[in-house]
């Protein structure tokens, strides 16, 4: 690299920085409201209240071995076998002891008698003719019993409002009969996908085209975060194309296109966008992959994220900006970035953030390693099977260290 350029890098002035694009994507949050869905559907959804313990949790006295249930004071007096007074199983309504030479013999999930306090599991017991022996001496007052209210009290907030409904959430809204959920309801979303050289996965392309994908990889990476998607695909037509983004903006909250926004001849996304008063806020970020990306804002509220088309380009954009967005639109709060080791020296000369495509792993010291598999350009979709995360590379730095620790963005 030439060592005699200052450290600033120099951006052309048409084009906005990853850390202004950042900002700028992220100053159009909005708030869809909240809508009541079955606890089932909710998952990947953001919890709009909270979620209360409807009763104590555990809501009794729980035995949390199969086995008996004694008094210790028998203990305390050296009693060491026990008349079985009865069985009980979970869910029986609890049978207590007058005497402390009787035991009840007890199943996990059982609750407990108030004249017990103690349970002892057949592992350590010998049983004859209803007569349990101990087969150990140390017993603990109040061993094997998960006592109620110990996790939480009735009323006392079990999820929080902002928590993503993860299958933990889906369990609590159970137990606590909690059948349906209010969750920040998700904008409309839809991805479009355009260009002639594309068909439909079902379709066969002649020599020179190919099967359109970037709209699926969109779909299911939404999918993943719990947010349904339409696609769409638009022909290489200046007024179809004006036409079906009109119908969009009217239809949709968020439009994600991809591709026909670099300077092709075909690239008909931006002018259609301005002329469908589509503000733009920013075309073209200093990065690699990903530098036609373009972004605005219709008056209506519609946000426009158009990626450009090439696929590892696209996925670039989706994970770095738009996933961003999504969390924070839906009030979820700021991950912490995640750090990882470069396992290898790197170098990218031009003046623009490079995303670089790496493999984590975990050393066997806990340490998190990235190991660049760089591929051939952002065309290279089959890379991406490969690959687990985008590394953030320094745009001031030309020459990456074996060491160095940079941000990095999982998919
Ligand atoms: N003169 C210039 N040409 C290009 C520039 C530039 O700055 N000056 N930028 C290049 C970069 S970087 C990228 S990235 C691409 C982005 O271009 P577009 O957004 O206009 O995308 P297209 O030209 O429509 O497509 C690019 C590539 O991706 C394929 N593609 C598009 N959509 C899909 C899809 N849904 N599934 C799979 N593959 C898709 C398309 O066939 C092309 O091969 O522009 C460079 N050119
Ligand atoms: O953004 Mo393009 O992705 O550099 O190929």
């Amino acid at each position: 690299m030439n060592r005699w350029l200052p450290l600033v890098a120099k951006i052309p002035e048409d084009m906005t920085t990853v850390e202004q694009a950042e900002k700028i994507v992220l100053a159009q949050l909005t708030d869809y409201g909240t809508e009541a869905v079955p606890f089932e559907q909710a998952l990947g959804q953001v919890l709009a209240e909270d979620l209360l313990a409807d009763r104590d949790l555990p809501p009794f006295n729980r035995v949390t071995m199969d086995g008996i249930a004694i008094s210790f004071k028998a203990i305390e007096e050296g009693i060491n076998t026990f008349h079985i007074k009865a069985t009980q199983a979970a869910g029986d309504e609890p049978v207590g002891i007058e005497d402390n030479d009787l035991c009840i013999e007890i199943m996990t999930g059982a609750a407990l008698h108030p004249s017990l306090d103690t349970v002892i599991r057949y592992e350590d017991l010998e049983i004859r003719n209803s007569l349990a022996a101990l087969t150990i001496h140390t017993i603990k007052k109040g061993q094997n019993i998960h006592f109620k209210g110990k996790d939480k009290q009735a009323g006392n907030v079990v999820a929080t409002a902002s928590q993503k409904v993860t299958p933990a959430i889906i369990s609590l809204a159970a137990s606590v009969g909690k059948s349906e959920l209010l969750v920040r309801k998700p904008p409309r979303v839809v991805v479009i996908s355009s260009g002639d050289e594309l068909v439909d996965v079902n379709d066969t392309p002649t020599t020179y085209q190919i099967r359109r994908s970037n709209n699926y990889t969109i779909k299911a990476a939404l999918t993943n975060h719990g947010l349904h998607a339409e696609i769409l695909h638009i022909p290489d037509n200046p007024e179809i194309t004006r036409e079906q983004i009109a119908t969009c903006l009217q239809n949709y909250d968020v439009i994600l296109l991809s591709g026909g926004i670099s300077m092709g001849k075909f690239d008909y996304i931006p002018k259609a966008l301005e002329e469908l008063q589509v503000n733009k806020l920013f075309h073209k970020v200093a990065q690699r992959p990903g530098k036609p990306f373009w972004f605005g804002r219709h008056d209506n509220g519609a946000l426009v994220f158009a990626f450009p088309g090439n696929p590892v380009a696209t996925f670039m954009c989706l994970h770095r900006y738009f996933l961003l967005w999504l969390d924070a639109t839906l009030g979820l709060p700021s991950k912490a970035p995640v750090y990882a080791v470069l396992d290898r020296y790197f170098d990218f000369q031009p003046q623009l953030q490079y995303f670089l495509q790496v493999k984590l792993n975990f050393t066997n010291q806990g340490q998190l390693m990235a190991t660049p598999i760089e591929g051939n350009g952002s065309g290279d979709f089959a890379n991406l099977a490969d690959t687990d995360a985008f590394m953030e590379l320094p745009m001031e730095t030309n020459d990456f260290k074996r060491g160095d620790v940079y941000k990095v963005w999982t998919f």
